[in-house]
């Protein structure tokens, strides 16, 4: 059984909690830290020998524990990498690696430094059984080669303080993980148009907006991001190809006929839309972890993303094309 530490335990930490003592096998909660005291311990109280910590490394110094789940908000995620690093124990870090390119760049360092991977970034979506066909079906080529990808990434709303930069970093971060993991290659500039805003959005903040990559080997992708659209869930992808296109993401469950009316119901939130995803990611983390392996999104996929945020980010503020700029790829991540 692997013993892990939970690291933040919000929205996402108390679900990976829940998911590990509930749904998967193969792990057990042994720890959780966050900041805020009360709710750790209210946490590990409901889970049968797990202990409450507000200091993450201390709960990485836990003798139960073999493995490290960080759940923290991005700009805690160096601190807790670089600890785990330290203890030399396997990672699964929620998205983003961390918030910009350049402590990024530090972790991909460090983990250069141990010799070997240790770190699973948890871009879920690789592991949604949608993306997963629609990345069998560009790798067989059955539709010869991949020119575009339309994107739709849409959320009911926003919680307080969500900001232009993180529709990019905390929102967009996705598409640039899918479009780099889907068409095998790099992003290499991005475009951020914005339409006059709804008067659902937020004060402030522009939404909805159009992000527009182009990648290494000539392919463009576009994303309409609307993160206060008000009706529900939407995460969709289609590619189109040389000689057909693939759609995924259309999944409104039931389909209904009733009283003159047709239709179905929309995902409300993410936690439901990827409910399977999420599961499947951390049971493989878990596993690989047991068999004394790392597989899935790396430090190099981390910190590739990171790079394009920042340029994204760049681009949404000056109207600009801004070309992402990356270091050669180490030897590890090959
Ligand atoms: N994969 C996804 O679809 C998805 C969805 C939502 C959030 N996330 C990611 O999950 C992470 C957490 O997001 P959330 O929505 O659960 O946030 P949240 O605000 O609900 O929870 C964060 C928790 O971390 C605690 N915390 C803050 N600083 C800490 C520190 N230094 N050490 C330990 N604990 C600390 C807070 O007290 C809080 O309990 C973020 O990286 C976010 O981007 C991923
Ligand atoms: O942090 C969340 C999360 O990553 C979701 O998967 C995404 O759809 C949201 O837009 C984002 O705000």
């Amino acid at each position: 059984m692997l013993g892990v530490a939970v690291v933040g335990t919000g929205r996402m930490g108390a679900d990976h909690v829940r998911r590990i003592d509930e749904v998967i096998s193969g792990a057990r909660v042994a720890a959780v830290a966050d900041i805020d005291a009360d709710r750790a311990k209210h946490l590990a109280d409901g889970i049968d020998g797990a202990t409450a910590y507000t200091d993450p490394a201390a709960a990485m110094d836990d003798p139960a524990v073999d493995a490290v789940l960080i759940a923290s908000p991005g700009p805690a995620h160096e601190a807790a990498l670089l600890d785990a690093f330290a203890r030399d124990l396997p990672v699964l870090c929620e998205k983003p690696l961390t918030p910009d390119a350049a402590s990024a760049l530090r972790v991909l360092e460090a983990e250069q430094k141990l010799g070997h991977r240790r770190v699973q970034v948890g871009f879920m979506r690789r592991y949604d059984a949608g993306y997963r066909t629609l990345k069998a079906l560009l790798d067989q080529g059955t539709y010869g080669r991949p020119l575009m990808l339309h994107n739709k990434h849409r959320n009911a709303d926003t919680p307080p303080g969500f900001t232009n930069a993180m529709m990019i970093n905390d929102s967009v971060v996705h598409e640039i993980d899918v479009t780099r993991w889907l068409l095998d290659d790099e992003i290499t500039a991005v475009r951020v148009l914005r339409p006059a805003p709804s008067g659902n959005a937020p004060d402030g903040l522009g939404d909805p907006q159009l992000i527009l990559f182009e990648t290494a080997g000539g392919q463009v992708v576009d994303t309409e991001l609307f993160v206060n659209c008000g009706f529900g869930y939407q995460v969709s992808c289609e590619a189109v190809c040389e000689s057909g296109s693939a759609r995924i993401g259309d999944d409104h469950g039931v389909f209904v006929n009733s009283a003159g009316r047709w239709g179905g119901s929309i995902t409300p939130g993410f936690v439901e839309r990827f409910e399977d995803a999420y599961d499947r990611q951390v049971q493989r983390w878990v596993d690989a972890t047991r068999r004394g392996e790392v597989e899935g999104p790396s430090c190099w996929d981390g910190y590739a993303a990171a790079a394009v945020c920042e340029a994204g980010v760049l681009a949404q503020a000056t109207g600009e094309r801004v070309a992402v700029e990356l270091i050669e790829r180490p030897a590890l991540y090959c």
